[in-house]
């Protein structure tokens, strides 16, 4: 990100109280910028209190804004979130599948709602996200950060190209370590807090307590793949994922799932000892959506789900939206519902994402 391209435009920042967004408005305002920060604020259910973490999450908003010499304002999301971001969660959930409420709030809230309320006054929307942009052959790509781990264009693939087109990531060219250091030195006053964790805006409550709270509970049997026996119950098959090992609580184990019957309400699992039942190199995924182009080359690098490894393979298109994933070696726990999100070759260009199918 150089200053001539950006030091013209109106700036909206995204300022969560966290430490990667109050590091972006001190990189802005290093470069003599300040623009204006945008807190959003979610309550975690129509009737509930604002809890005390997002309270404390605003006042670090507000004194990293203040210090900076920028104006801050909060923007409620609340209804947006609720019936785009949960109703999506929770459609997918009771189909079977394993939906992703952090991808979709980048495209239906950061940069979705909050376009429509605010941002659309402005040229730029910067984020704390580790991810970068890059200006390839006269095209806006999403290019993965330095920072394996840290890395979320998995989370960003689903977002508009005229999002992209807006989107900067000032803090995108570091890794985690350095963005601390960077808080510590200018002593902002949440260098030493904790990343936060769970799902994004509803911090404390984790997944399965979020869906508990939509669907409850919906105990059903738990049946062993390749004998047939019932081994246990579970409380609903929403609480699983295909691949998971852990929180199935049967002994004996290890244990892993390996089909939701949502019909019969039955929970398969399998000592995954067999590789046709918990192991799959070819799946395909549909309405791909593109973050530039489309994929312009047959091999890739991907992932299913959010981890700092890349699998590699090839695509091959198969319609409308469609593509058949070729893993190069046989990978676990391809859920669907999830999404699979396709790179370049060097995992730097990132092309979109696509749902992986049920079969
Ligand atoms: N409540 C919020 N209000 C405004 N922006 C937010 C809010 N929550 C998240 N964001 C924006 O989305 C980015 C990524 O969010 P994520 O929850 O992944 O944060 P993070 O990596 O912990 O970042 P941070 O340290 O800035 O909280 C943040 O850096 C910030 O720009």
């Amino acid at each position: 990100m150089k200053i001539e391209d950006i030091r013209d435009k109106r700036i909206a920042v995204l300022l969560s109280g966290g430490v990667d967004s109050s590091v972006v408005v001190y990189e802005l305002a290093r470069m003599g910028l300040h623009p204006d920060c945008f807190y959003i604020k979610i309550g975690p259910e129509e009737k509930e209190e604002w809890d005390c973490n997002s309270e404390e999450d605003l006042e670090m908003a507000t004194a990293v804004a203040t210090r900076f010499h920028c104006r801050l304002q909060v923007v409620d999301c609340h209804k947006e979130y609720w019936s785009q971001v949960t109703r999506y969660t929770m459609e997918k959930v009771k189909a079977g599948f394993t939906p992703n409420p952090d991808v979709m709030c980048n495209r239906l809230i950061k940069f979705g709602a909050f376009d429509e309320k605010m941002g659309h006054d402005y040229d730029l929307i910067a984020t704390g996200h580790y991810a970068q942009t890059e200006w390839i052959d006269g095209r806006k790509w999403l290019t993965t950060s330095p920072d394996p781990v840290k890395d979320q264009t998995d989370f960003l693939a689903q977002i508009y190209n005229w999002q992209l087109q807006k989107a900067i990531f000032p803090i995108g060219h570091f890794v985690k370590d350095e963005v601390r250091k960077i808080a510590e030195r200018e002593h902002l006053i949440n260098a030493k807090r904790k990343d936060s964790q769970g799902i994004c805006f509803l911090g404390n409550i984790d997944y399965n307590e979020y869906v508990r709270r939509y669907l409850g509970e919906q105990p059903g049997d738990i049946i062993e793949w390749e004998t047939g026996k019932r081994i246990g119950e579970h409380r609903g098959l929403w609480f699983h994922t295909i691949g998971q090992r852990k929180g199935l609580g049967l002994g004996g184990g290890p244990w892993f799932v390996v089909k939701k019957d949502v019909e019969k309400n039955i929970l398969y699992v399998s000592h995954g000892y067999d590789p046709q039942t918990a192991y799959k190199q070819d799946f395909t995924i549909h309405d791909f959506h593109f973050l530039t182009t489309e994929v312009d080359q047959p091999r890739v690098t991907f992932k299913i789900r959010h981890t700092p490894e890349y699998l590699t393979g090839s695509v091959e298109h198969a319609g409308e939206g469609r593509y058949i994933i070729h893993a190069d070696k046989k990978i676990h726990g391809v859920a669907p519902g999830q999404f699979c999100v396709v790179y370049d070759e060097q995992h730097h260009r990132c092309f979109g994402s696509g749902e992986i199918e049920m079969e």
